[in-house]
Protein backbone atom coordinates (compact mmCIF):
# COMPACT_ATOMS: atom_id res chain seq x y z
CA UNK A 1 0.00 0.00 0.00
CA UNK A 2 1.49 3.57 -1.16
CA UNK A 3 0.45 6.88 0.97
CA UNK A 4 -0.83 9.41 -1.37
CA UNK A 5 1.48 12.67 -0.93
CA UNK A 6 0.54 16.13 -2.35
CA UNK A 7 3.53 15.53 -5.51
CA UNK A 8 0.22 13.84 -7.06
CA UNK A 9 -1.31 16.97 -7.87
CA UNK A 10 1.57 18.74 -9.30
CA UNK A 11 2.14 15.49 -11.46
CA UNK A 12 -1.80 15.53 -12.98
CA UNK A 13 -3.09 19.26 -13.20
CA UNK A 14 -0.98 20.17 -16.27
CA UNK A 15 -1.02 24.12 -17.13
CA UNK A 16 -3.51 24.60 -19.93
CA UNK A 17 -1.39 24.59 -23.24
CA UNK A 18 -3.31 28.31 -24.82
CA UNK A 19 -3.89 26.82 -28.01
CA UNK A 20 -6.92 24.59 -26.66
CA UNK A 21 -10.76 24.76 -26.31
CA UNK A 22 -13.55 23.63 -24.30
CA UNK A 23 -13.27 20.15 -26.28
CA UNK A 24 -9.99 19.80 -24.96
CA UNK A 25 -11.09 19.20 -21.16
CA UNK A 26 -13.38 16.85 -22.02
CA UNK A 27 -17.45 15.85 -22.51
CA UNK A 28 -19.18 14.69 -19.06
CA UNK A 29 -22.13 13.32 -18.74
CA UNK A 30 -23.70 13.08 -15.17
CA UNK A 31 -26.94 10.88 -14.46
CA UNK A 32 -28.56 10.88 -10.91
CA UNK A 33 -31.01 13.18 -8.85
CA UNK A 34 -34.32 11.68 -8.80
CA UNK A 35 -37.73 14.21 -6.81
CA UNK A 36 -35.58 13.30 -3.92
CA UNK A 37 -31.89 13.91 -4.04
CA UNK A 38 -31.59 16.33 -6.66
CA UNK A 39 -29.17 18.11 -4.73
CA UNK A 40 -26.25 14.88 -5.61
CA UNK A 41 -26.50 15.52 -8.93
CA UNK A 42 -26.33 18.92 -8.72
CA UNK A 43 -23.21 18.51 -6.20
CA UNK A 44 -21.65 16.19 -8.76
CA UNK A 45 -22.15 18.39 -11.59
CA UNK A 46 -20.52 21.40 -9.84
CA UNK A 47 -17.70 19.73 -8.97
CA UNK A 48 -17.19 18.62 -12.31
CA UNK A 49 -17.70 22.32 -13.47
CA UNK A 50 -15.06 23.89 -11.22
CA UNK A 51 -12.47 21.06 -11.73
CA UNK A 52 -12.55 22.36 -15.05
CA UNK A 53 -14.49 20.10 -17.01
CA UNK A 54 -15.04 21.20 -20.90
CA UNK A 55 -18.81 20.44 -21.45
CA UNK A 56 -20.72 19.10 -18.86
CA UNK A 57 -24.67 17.50 -19.14
CA UNK A 58 -26.61 16.85 -16.17
CA UNK A 59 -29.54 14.08 -16.83
CA UNK A 60 -31.74 14.61 -13.98
CA UNK A 61 -35.00 14.13 -12.78
CA UNK A 62 -37.45 17.09 -14.88
CA UNK A 63 -38.19 18.80 -11.29
CA UNK A 64 -34.54 19.30 -10.76
CA UNK A 65 -33.97 21.49 -13.88
CA UNK A 66 -34.51 25.16 -12.68
CA UNK A 67 -32.15 24.50 -9.18
CA UNK A 68 -29.60 23.37 -11.37
CA UNK A 69 -29.64 26.12 -13.67
CA UNK A 70 -29.88 28.48 -11.36
CA UNK A 71 -26.90 27.41 -9.10
CA UNK A 72 -24.87 25.99 -12.16
CA UNK A 73 -25.77 28.03 -15.44
CA UNK A 74 -22.67 26.18 -17.00
CA UNK A 75 -24.08 22.83 -16.94
CA UNK A 76 -26.37 21.79 -19.75
CA UNK A 77 -29.66 19.84 -19.06
CA UNK A 78 -31.50 16.68 -20.30
CA UNK A 79 -34.83 14.61 -18.83
CA UNK A 80 -34.13 10.96 -17.40
CA UNK A 81 -37.01 10.08 -19.00
CA UNK A 82 -36.13 10.78 -22.11
CA UNK A 83 -34.05 7.44 -23.25
CA UNK A 84 -33.22 8.78 -26.74
CA UNK A 85 -31.28 11.79 -25.46
CA UNK A 86 -29.67 9.55 -22.76
CA UNK A 87 -28.23 6.97 -24.92
CA UNK A 88 -27.09 10.27 -27.34
CA UNK A 89 -25.71 12.58 -24.58
CA UNK A 90 -24.00 8.89 -23.18
CA UNK A 91 -22.47 8.32 -26.44
CA UNK A 92 -20.94 11.90 -27.35
CA UNK A 93 -19.49 11.80 -23.40
CA UNK A 94 -15.97 10.52 -22.59
CA UNK A 95 -16.53 10.34 -19.10
CA UNK A 96 -19.99 9.32 -17.64
CA UNK A 97 -21.26 9.62 -14.29
CA UNK A 98 -23.57 7.63 -12.85
CA UNK A 99 -25.30 6.98 -9.29
CA UNK A 100 -25.23 9.78 -7.49
CA UNK A 101 -28.81 10.70 -6.16
CA UNK A 102 -30.40 8.17 -8.78
CA UNK A 103 -32.00 6.42 -6.11
CA UNK A 104 -32.95 2.81 -6.50
CA UNK A 105 -36.57 2.19 -7.88
CA UNK A 106 -37.44 0.34 -10.76
CA UNK A 107 -37.30 3.67 -12.64
CA UNK A 108 -33.75 3.95 -11.53
CA UNK A 109 -32.43 0.17 -12.28
CA UNK A 110 -33.85 1.01 -15.81
CA UNK A 111 -31.94 4.27 -16.34
CA UNK A 112 -29.10 2.25 -15.40
CA UNK A 113 -29.27 -0.63 -17.07
CA UNK A 114 -30.04 2.19 -20.22
CA UNK A 115 -26.16 3.21 -19.44
CA UNK A 116 -24.77 -0.02 -18.98
CA UNK A 117 -26.36 -0.84 -22.52
CA UNK A 118 -24.71 2.35 -24.28
CA UNK A 119 -21.34 2.77 -23.06
CA UNK A 120 -18.30 1.37 -24.83
CA UNK A 121 -14.74 0.29 -24.26
CA UNK A 122 -13.31 3.65 -24.93
CA UNK A 123 -15.21 5.37 -22.47
CA UNK A 124 -14.81 6.14 -18.46
CA UNK A 125 -17.79 5.06 -16.38
CA UNK A 126 -17.95 6.24 -12.76
CA UNK A 127 -20.12 4.23 -10.35
CA UNK A 128 -21.15 5.83 -7.18
CA UNK A 129 -24.24 6.17 -4.55
CA UNK A 130 -27.27 4.47 -5.98
CA UNK A 131 -26.05 2.96 -8.99
CA UNK A 132 -23.51 0.66 -6.59
CA UNK A 133 -26.07 -0.50 -4.64
CA UNK A 134 -28.52 -1.45 -7.83
CA UNK A 135 -25.34 -3.23 -9.50
CA UNK A 136 -24.94 -4.86 -5.99
CA UNK A 137 -28.99 -5.84 -5.24
CA UNK A 138 -29.51 -6.89 -9.13
CA UNK A 139 -26.01 -8.82 -9.88
CA UNK A 140 -25.95 -6.38 -13.34
CA UNK A 141 -23.18 -7.47 -15.36
CA UNK A 142 -20.47 -4.98 -15.66
CA UNK A 143 -20.27 -2.81 -19.55
CA UNK A 144 -17.08 -3.24 -21.26
CA UNK A 145 -15.60 0.47 -20.30
CA UNK A 146 -13.08 1.76 -17.96
CA UNK A 147 -14.86 1.72 -14.87
CA UNK A 148 -14.07 3.49 -11.44
CA UNK A 149 -16.20 2.60 -8.07
CA UNK A 150 -16.43 4.84 -5.43
CA UNK A 151 -18.20 3.07 -2.64
CA UNK A 152 -18.17 4.05 1.25
CA UNK A 153 -17.76 1.28 3.33
CA UNK A 154 -21.38 0.30 3.41
CA UNK A 155 -21.73 0.19 -0.57
CA UNK A 156 -18.61 -1.75 -0.66
CA UNK A 157 -19.81 -4.56 1.65
CA UNK A 158 -22.83 -4.47 -0.79
CA UNK A 159 -20.97 -4.38 -4.12
CA UNK A 160 -17.93 -6.87 -3.23
CA UNK A 161 -19.84 -9.11 -0.38
CA UNK A 162 -16.98 -7.89 2.43
CA UNK A 163 -18.44 -7.12 5.70
CA UNK A 164 -17.08 -3.72 6.80
CA UNK A 165 -15.33 -4.87 9.75
CA UNK A 166 -13.96 -7.66 7.44
CA UNK A 167 -12.18 -4.64 4.50
CA UNK A 168 -8.82 -5.53 4.81
CA UNK A 169 -6.25 -4.07 2.10
CA UNK A 170 -6.12 -8.11 0.80
CA UNK A 171 -9.36 -9.14 1.02
CA UNK A 172 -10.74 -5.69 -1.02
CA UNK A 173 -7.70 -5.92 -3.83
CA UNK A 174 -9.15 -9.30 -4.81
CA UNK A 175 -12.21 -7.40 -5.22
CA UNK A 176 -11.17 -5.10 -7.35
CA UNK A 177 -9.54 -7.30 -9.22
CA UNK A 178 -12.89 -9.03 -9.98
CA UNK A 179 -14.59 -6.21 -10.82
CA UNK A 180 -11.90 -5.41 -13.39
CA UNK A 181 -12.45 -1.82 -11.85
CA UNK A 182 -10.48 0.94 -9.89
CA UNK A 183 -12.08 1.29 -6.51
CA UNK A 184 -12.08 4.45 -4.35
CA UNK A 185 -13.25 2.59 -1.23
CA UNK A 186 -14.13 5.82 1.04
CA UNK A 187 -14.00 6.27 4.87
CA UNK A 188 -11.65 8.46 7.19
CA UNK A 189 -8.36 7.45 5.43
CA UNK A 190 -10.03 6.41 1.78
CA UNK A 191 -8.29 3.19 -0.33
CA UNK A 192 -7.88 3.64 -4.01
CA UNK A 193 -7.13 0.28 -5.99
CA UNK A 194 -5.94 1.39 -9.20
CA UNK A 195 -5.95 -1.89 -11.90
CA UNK A 196 -1.79 -1.53 -10.90
CA UNK A 197 -1.48 -0.16 -6.91
CA UNK A 198 -2.84 0.05 -3.80
CA UNK A 199 -2.85 3.61 -2.02
CA UNK A 200 -3.79 5.07 0.66
CA UNK A 201 -5.28 8.63 1.34
CA UNK A 202 -3.46 10.12 4.17
CA UNK A 203 -5.34 13.30 4.48
CA UNK A 204 -9.46 13.73 5.48
CA UNK A 205 -11.13 14.86 8.52
CA UNK A 206 -14.48 14.01 10.41
CA UNK A 207 -15.44 18.02 9.04
CA UNK A 208 -16.04 16.23 6.13
CA UNK A 209 -18.55 13.61 7.10
CA UNK A 210 -21.79 15.61 6.12
CA UNK A 211 -24.45 14.45 3.24
CA UNK A 212 -23.16 15.17 -0.45
CA UNK A 213 -19.23 14.88 0.53
CA UNK A 214 -18.97 11.98 -1.30
CA UNK A 215 -21.26 13.48 -4.23
CA UNK A 216 -18.74 16.17 -4.77
CA UNK A 217 -16.13 13.73 -4.86
CA UNK A 218 -17.70 11.70 -7.51
CA UNK A 219 -18.14 14.88 -9.60
CA UNK A 220 -14.71 15.80 -9.26
CA UNK A 221 -12.76 12.31 -9.88
CA UNK A 222 -15.44 12.39 -13.38
CA UNK A 223 -13.99 15.95 -14.01
CA UNK A 224 -10.10 15.29 -13.41
CA UNK A 225 -10.94 12.06 -15.85
CA UNK A 226 -12.21 14.25 -18.44
CA UNK A 227 -9.14 16.30 -18.92
CA UNK A 228 -6.20 14.98 -17.58
CA UNK A 229 -4.24 12.15 -19.84
CA UNK A 230 -3.52 9.87 -17.07
CA UNK A 231 -6.82 8.00 -15.67
CA UNK A 232 -5.09 6.54 -12.26
CA UNK A 233 -3.12 9.41 -11.50
CA UNK A 234 -6.58 11.69 -12.03
CA UNK A 235 -8.69 9.38 -9.69
CA UNK A 236 -5.61 9.59 -7.12
CA UNK A 237 -5.45 13.44 -7.10
CA UNK A 238 -8.98 14.44 -7.28
CA UNK A 239 -9.17 11.91 -4.05
CA UNK A 240 -6.46 13.94 -2.47
CA UNK A 241 -7.56 17.48 -3.74
CA UNK A 242 -11.34 16.67 -2.08
CA UNK A 243 -9.44 15.99 1.46
CA UNK A 244 -6.71 18.66 1.19
CA UNK A 245 -9.30 21.54 0.86
CA UNK A 246 -11.56 19.78 3.25
CA UNK A 247 -8.16 19.70 5.77
CA UNK A 248 -7.64 23.50 4.52
CA UNK A 249 -11.05 24.41 5.56
CA UNK A 250 -11.49 22.50 9.22
CA UNK A 251 -8.51 24.76 10.30
CA UNK A 252 -11.07 27.48 11.03
CA UNK A 253 -14.50 25.27 10.67
CA UNK A 254 -16.43 22.84 12.69
CA UNK A 255 -17.89 21.42 8.97
CA UNK A 256 -16.78 21.37 5.62
CA UNK A 257 -19.64 21.95 3.15
CA UNK A 258 -19.58 20.28 0.20
CA UNK A 259 -20.24 23.23 -1.79
CA UNK A 260 -17.76 25.27 -0.12
CA UNK A 261 -15.31 22.48 -1.11
CA UNK A 262 -16.72 22.93 -4.82
CA UNK A 263 -16.23 27.00 -4.43
CA UNK A 264 -12.16 26.12 -3.41
CA UNK A 265 -11.46 24.26 -6.37
CA UNK A 266 -10.32 26.67 -9.38
CA UNK A 267 -8.07 28.15 -6.56
CA UNK A 268 -6.73 24.97 -5.52
CA UNK A 269 -5.92 23.63 -9.21
CA UNK A 270 -4.45 26.89 -9.87
CA UNK A 271 -1.90 27.04 -6.71
CA UNK A 272 -0.74 23.14 -7.50
CA UNK A 273 -0.54 22.94 -11.43
CA UNK A 274 2.97 22.42 -13.07
N1 LIG B 1 -28.55 16.10 -0.88
C1 LIG B 1 -28.78 14.92 -1.48
O1 LIG B 1 -29.51 14.84 -2.45
C2 LIG B 1 -28.10 13.71 -0.97
C3 LIG B 1 -28.29 12.51 -1.61
N2 LIG B 1 -27.61 11.39 -1.29
C4 LIG B 1 -27.82 10.20 -2.13
O2 LIG B 1 -28.60 9.30 -1.40
C5 LIG B 1 -28.43 8.00 -1.95
C6 LIG B 1 -28.22 7.02 -0.82
O3 LIG B 1 -26.89 7.15 -0.29
P1 LIG B 1 -26.56 7.06 1.24
O4 LIG B 1 -25.11 6.89 1.35
O5 LIG B 1 -27.17 8.24 1.93
O6 LIG B 1 -27.39 5.78 1.75
P2 LIG B 1 -26.98 4.21 1.80
O7 LIG B 1 -26.44 3.73 0.51
O8 LIG B 1 -28.14 3.48 2.32
O9 LIG B 1 -25.80 4.17 2.86
C7 LIG B 1 -26.03 4.57 4.18
C8 LIG B 1 -25.96 3.33 5.09
O10 LIG B 1 -24.62 2.85 5.10
C9 LIG B 1 -24.12 2.84 6.42
N3 LIG B 1 -22.66 3.11 6.43
C10 LIG B 1 -21.72 2.32 6.95
N4 LIG B 1 -20.51 2.81 6.76
C11 LIG B 1 -20.67 3.97 6.12
C12 LIG B 1 -19.76 4.93 5.65
N5 LIG B 1 -18.42 4.84 5.81
N6 LIG B 1 -20.25 6.02 5.01
C13 LIG B 1 -21.58 6.16 4.83
N7 LIG B 1 -22.49 5.25 5.26
C14 LIG B 1 -22.04 4.17 5.89
C15 LIG B 1 -24.95 3.86 7.14
O11 LIG B 1 -24.85 3.58 8.49
P3 LIG B 1 -25.45 4.54 9.66
O12 LIG B 1 -25.46 5.94 9.08
O13 LIG B 1 -26.81 4.03 9.87
O14 LIG B 1 -24.53 4.38 10.80
C16 LIG B 1 -26.29 3.66 6.52
O15 LIG B 1 -26.94 2.52 7.12
C17 LIG B 1 -27.23 8.06 -2.90
O16 LIG B 1 -27.68 8.09 -4.24
C18 LIG B 1 -26.61 9.39 -2.54
O17 LIG B 1 -25.94 9.94 -3.65
C19 LIG B 1 -26.66 11.38 -0.20
O18 LIG B 1 -25.41 11.63 -0.80
C20 LIG B 1 -26.97 12.46 0.84
C21 LIG B 1 -27.20 13.82 0.20
N1 LIG C 1 -14.52 11.05 9.36
C1 LIG C 1 -14.14 11.28 8.11
N2 LIG C 1 -12.85 11.56 7.81
C2 LIG C 1 -12.47 11.80 6.55
N3 LIG C 1 -13.29 11.80 5.49
C3 LIG C 1 -14.59 11.52 5.71
C4 LIG C 1 -15.09 11.26 7.00
N4 LIG C 1 -16.42 11.01 6.90
C5 LIG C 1 -16.73 11.10 5.59
N5 LIG C 1 -15.63 11.41 4.87
C6 LIG C 1 -15.56 11.55 3.42
O1 LIG C 1 -16.78 12.10 2.91
C7 LIG C 1 -17.21 11.37 1.77
C8 LIG C 1 -18.52 10.66 2.09
O2 LIG C 1 -18.99 9.98 0.96
P1 LIG C 1 -20.47 9.41 0.92
O3 LIG C 1 -20.75 8.63 2.15
O4 LIG C 1 -20.65 8.75 -0.38
O5 LIG C 1 -21.34 10.76 0.98
P2 LIG C 1 -22.66 11.23 0.22
O6 LIG C 1 -23.22 10.04 -0.53
O7 LIG C 1 -23.56 11.74 1.30
O8 LIG C 1 -22.27 12.31 -0.72
C9 LIG C 1 -16.08 10.41 1.40
O9 LIG C 1 -15.18 11.04 0.52
C10 LIG C 1 -15.41 10.19 2.77
O10 LIG C 1 -14.04 9.82 2.66
MG1 LIG D 1 -22.35 8.60 -1.60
Amino acid sequence: METLTAAILPATIRRRPADSHKGTYGRITLIGGNRNFGGAILMASAAAVYAGAGLVTTITDASNQGSLHARLPEAMFADITDTAMTQSLITSANVVVVGPGLGTDAAALAVLKTVFATVTAEQTLVIDGSAITLVAQHHLTLPQAHLVFTPHQMEWQRLSGIPIAEQTAARSRAAADRLHATVVVKSHRTQIYTPSATYENPLGTPAQATGGMGDTLAGMVGGFLAQFADPDQAVLAAVYAHSAIAEELAERQYVVLPHQIIDELPRFMHEHQA
